[in-house]
Formats: C-alpha cells, sequence, structure tokens
C-alpha cells in the first residue's frame, strides 16, 4: 500500500530524514514511536505530502506520490494532525462534511444523500452526532480531536495519517479511538499509520511498530520485540522497566521515577512490627512491601503494607469469602486492597516466628500451621474434594531487594523446606496413612523492602535459600508442635 524508499530531507538545508526505507501494508496499523525531535512529524508531512522531499521515493499503491494532484491524493489519504484550528466558524456537521470535499464533482457541488448517510455514520462512530449543531470552536480539546477524526474518516480514504491521535483524549475515548482504528483496519482494511508518544498504546493496538532516532530507523518489527527494556532505555534516555500487559500477551513499559534519600533509608521488618492477638495475627510496615502471595486479599503480585492472618471458627463457611473477608478487613481498620489477607482454624498463640540474618540481609518468617486437612500430594487423587479445616500459613519477609525470579525461587524453597518439616514430625494424610508434605488451603506470602542488597536467588543453596529454609523449617516445627500440644489440652 505504502513504499518508502531512501527518503532523506528536511527543512532547507537541514536534513532531518536520512535514508529513511520501509513498506507498510493495506489494512496494517502500523506506529511510529521515537524521542522528541526524531523526525516523525516531518515524515509523516512527506507521506501526507505537505513537506517536499528531494532524495529518495515515496509510493502510494504503486504510484508516485508527486504524481498525485491534491484532489486525487486527498481521496486515498486522510491526515488528522497533532494540532488543529479552523479558519472560519463552523459546526460539527458542516466541519465533518468538509471531509466529503474530495469526493464532489463538479462547479456547483451538490450534497449527495450518500454524502449525508457517511457523514451522519462517520459521525456516530467517533461519538460526535450528539453536538453535531454546535459551534467546533466551542468544544473542548479532545471533542475537537473527536470532530477533526470523523472528517478524516467522512474523506473514506485509504490510508489515515494520525499524529498523536490521542493526546486530548480522556482514559475511554482513547481507547474507543483505538479500538475503533483497528476495527477499521481489520473490517475495511484501512491502512492506519499513526506516531504515537504512548508506547503502550502503541503496543497495545499496533501490528507493527517503528522506532525513529535521529532520523534513522532503529528498528522495524513486532511490538514485542521493538518495545526491549534495553534499546528504550538507550533511545529515550531513561530508565524505564518492561512487564508484560495483565490480560493480553502485549509489553508494557513503565517509567520508574527518581529515587530520593528517604526511599533508600534502610527498613528491617522483625518481630517490632507484628502483633499477636486472639482474633488476628497483623504485621503492619513502615512502607509498602513487593509481595507475592496465595492471601484470600492481595493474591499474586502487588505492593502491601498490612499483613492479616485472621483466625475463624473451623465451620467457617460463606459462598463469597473474598467479600466476607474485605468486609472485616474494613471493619478492622484495614483498607482491603493493601492488606494481604490469609485465614485460619488455628488458635494464633500456637504462631511461630523467626528472625535470621545474614551479613549484609535478613529474613523474618512467620507460621501458623494446623494439620488437621493434612495431605500427601503424591496420593491426592484419593481426596474427595471436602476438606477438613486446617492450613499452614507461611510468611516470608525478606529485608532485600528480591529479584522476580527470586520471588518464586523462595517459595519453591520455602515449600521443600515445609515438607521436610512434617516428614520428620510424621504428619499422617489421614485418608491414605502416609507422611503429609501439606494441607489442602496451605497459603504463602513472599514480601520484600526492595532496599538494600540485591538477591537474585533464592533456591536452597544461595544464602537467601538457606535462610529461608531454616526459618521456614524450624517455624514450621514449632508451630505444629504448639498446634498439638494445645489440641491435647483441650
Ligand atoms: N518547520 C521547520 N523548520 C525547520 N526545522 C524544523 C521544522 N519542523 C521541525 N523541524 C526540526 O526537525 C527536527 C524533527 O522534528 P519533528 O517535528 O519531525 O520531530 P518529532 O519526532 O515529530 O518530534 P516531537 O516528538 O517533538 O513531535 C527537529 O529538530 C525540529 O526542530
Amino acid at each position: 500500500m505504502l513504499e518508502v524508499k531512501g527518503l532523506t530531507g528536511g527543512y532547507g538545508n537541514k536534513a532531518v530524514l536520512d535514508s529513511v526505507s520501509f513498506d507498510v501494508h493495506k489494512g496494517e496499523l502500523f506506529g511510529i514511536l521515537g524521542p522528541n525531535g526524531s523526525g516523525k512529524t516531518t515524515l509523516l508531512s512527506m507521506l501526507s505530502g505537505v513537506l517536499d522531499y528531494k532524495v529518495g521515493s515515496i509510493r502510494i499503491r504503486g504510484r508516485d506520490l508527486k504524481e498525485y494532484s491534491a484532489k486525487q491524493l486527498a481521496q486515498v489519504i486522510a491526515v488528522l494532525p497533532q494540532h488543529s484550528s479552523l479558519a472560519f466558524s463552523y459546526t460539527v456537521k458542516e466541519t465533518v462534511s468538509l471531509g466529503r470535499y474530495a469526493h464532489q464533482t463538479g462547479w456547483f457541488h451538490s450534497w449527495t444523500s450518500e454524502d449525508e448517510v457517511i457523514v451522519q455514520r462517520v459521525m456516530k462512530q467517533t461519538g460526535v452526532a450528539d453536538f453535531q449543531d454546535l459551534h467546533f470552536e466551542r468544544l473542548s480539546g479532545g471533542e475537537r480531536q473527536r470532530v477533526l477524526l470523523a472528517q478524516a474518516l467522512a474523506q473514506e480514504p485509504e490510508i489515515l495519517f494520525l499524529d498523536e491521535p490521542t493526546n486530548h483524549l480522556d482514559l475511554s475515548y482513547q481507547k474507543e479511538l483505538l479500538d475503533l482504528m483497528r476495527k477499521m483496519a481489520k473490517e475495511l482494511e484501512l491502512t492506519v499509520i499513526s506516531i504515537f508518544h504512548d508506547l503502550n498504546l502503541a503496543g497495545l493496538y499496533c501490528d507493527r511498530l517503528m522506532l525513529l532516532e535521529k532520523g534513522q530507523i532503529q528498528v522495524i518489527n513486532v511490538p514485542n520485540e521493538v518495545l526491549q527494556q534495553e534499546r528504550i532505555q538507550e533511545v529515550y534516555r531513561t530508565t524505564i522497566e518492561k512487564h508484560p500487559h495483565p490480560a493480553l500477551p502485549k509489553p508494557q513499559m513503565f517509567i520508574v521515577p527518581e529515587k530520593h534519600v528517604c526511599d533508600f533509608a534502610p527498613l528491617e521488618i522483625d518481630e517490632t512490627y507484628l502483633t499477636v492477638g486472639n482474633e488476628i495475627i497483623q504485621l503492619n510496615s513502615p512502607i509498602p512491601l513487593r509481595t507475592m502471595s496465595s492471601g484470600v486479599t492481595g493474591s499474586g503480585t502487588g505492593w502491601h503494607q498490612h499483613f492479616v492472618n485472621r483466625h475463624v471458627h473451623r465451620d467457617y463457611n460463606y459462598e463469597d469469602h473474598f467479600a466476607e473477608m474485605a468486609d472485616f478487613l474494613k471493619t478492622h481498620g484495614f483498607e482491603p486492597q493493601e492488606t494481604v489477607g490469609m485465614m485460619t482454624a488455628v488458635f494464633l498463640d500456637t504462631v511461630a516466628f523467626k528472625f535470621l540474618r545474614d551479613a549484609d540481609f535478613s529474613v523474618f518468617i512467620i507460621v501458623t500451621a494446623g494439620v488437621g486437612n493434612a495431605i500427601d500430594a503424591s496420593l491426592a487423587d484419593q481426596h474427595s474434594w471436602i476438606s477438613n479445616p486446617g492450613t499452614i500459613n507461611t510468611w516470608i519477609f525478606v529485608n532485600g531487594h528480591l529479584a522476580e525470579e527470586a520471588f518464586i525461587h523462595s517459595i519453591v524453597t520455602a515449600t521443600e523446606a515445609k515438607v521436610k518439616a512434617l516428614h520428620d514430625l510424621r504428619v499422617l494424610d489421614k485418608v491414605t496413612n502416609t507422611v503429609a508434605t501439606g494441607t489442602s488451603t496451605d497459603s504463602i506470602l513472599i514480601a520484600a523492602a526492595q532496599r538494600g542488597k540485591a538477591l537474585q536467588y533464592a533456591g536452597t543453596i544461595t544464602p537467601l535459600g538457606k535462610l529461608i529454609s531454616r526459618g521456614v523449617y524450624d517455624c514450621t516445627v514449632e508451630a505444629i508442635k504448639k498446634n498439638r500440644k494445645r489440641i491435647e489440652e483441650l
């Protein structure tokens, strides 16, 4: 649909673009990225015939751009510029109708019913039909943007050029505009070429991205390839982190603000932050901690400041235990969004905790262990779904800076230590009469201050893994013994 070869040029003697070559296919959503001043708008101006070029070629539908008359070009391409103002005062509908100009013929341009149908359709698509009789200059920036998009679509172009299309739009219209672009690209084979400053939106919506750097193409590829952490850091000269989108196989880049001295102040989570009561065990951190957990609230990965292990009756049974737990936390002064919350049927005074220190980092481990529901994982298929009360809740606070993989290693290491504790205490699976490996509802939390020593690994043989192994083993043994004693006393 569009072929660019060796495009070089700029303004007067100032060369902005240097040997730019690429193709865009029909029906493709193609994103142009690059830092300020890298030449994105200059390229778009050349592609849309606004800015002349001396070296290289641009071919649209196999024909050289320079062979098109202005009107012919307007029948094929439409442009939604970044900043727009109108010289005259038009209503919204009149503004959109100007898009039909390229399709009108003869000296006396007559307005056909087809023109009317198209204008009404594009006004609906862009959400501006409701205010079609208002004057353009009375509109907000976002509303104007949508009116100009409607005008561009009224042209019924084959290629739509967009310069920062979501600039003035609120969140829902950003999504709607880009959803519409993608729909039109896929269903009507509209070719969309758009400049983006928002790398995440570009990554979410575009089929391919082209990254410009100082007037040259740094890379053209699918979003996952272009949006590499090191590359973006280098080209944009800033610190960012790349993470997967939570719902889609797409990359997302996060800005990391510069840290201040207070962000590095040493923090050691230990017993002083812990309170053990009859109804809850709570640990309140002075700062949010990076967490990975299987709590009833705060599960998955996140940042949490409060940690609650709540005693519930053996017969606790709510259909929506997530909502019930959230209500419980609220009535006890905890914000559920900021709290990792777990439940246990054991008496909370049977808790075991231990602080362990290495040269330049430390861990604080807290375990409650009910084993009435102990299961041998290798024979789990012999169990029915109905479970008895009893669960092992393991909390591991790390005073260090954990890498993503260290969170996973920590869970593996802690699980191995727990299994060994059950083995050594000969905790039995009552159904199979074999040694249990855990209970059916065990829960775990890894929470790290993300300050101090960088800890890349937490396998059993690493310094962190050794502390976790020792601490989880000792605490699990102690908690099970205390719990057994407590039950004997009843
Ligand atoms: N009309 C002009 N006359 C002379 N130089 C210009 C003109 N317009 C842009 N430039 C220069 O060309 C270079 C590229 O500008 P361009 O607007 O294409 O970059 P961009 O990648 O779109 O930047 P931004 O992200 O800031 O919009 C810049 O150095 C800019 O100063």
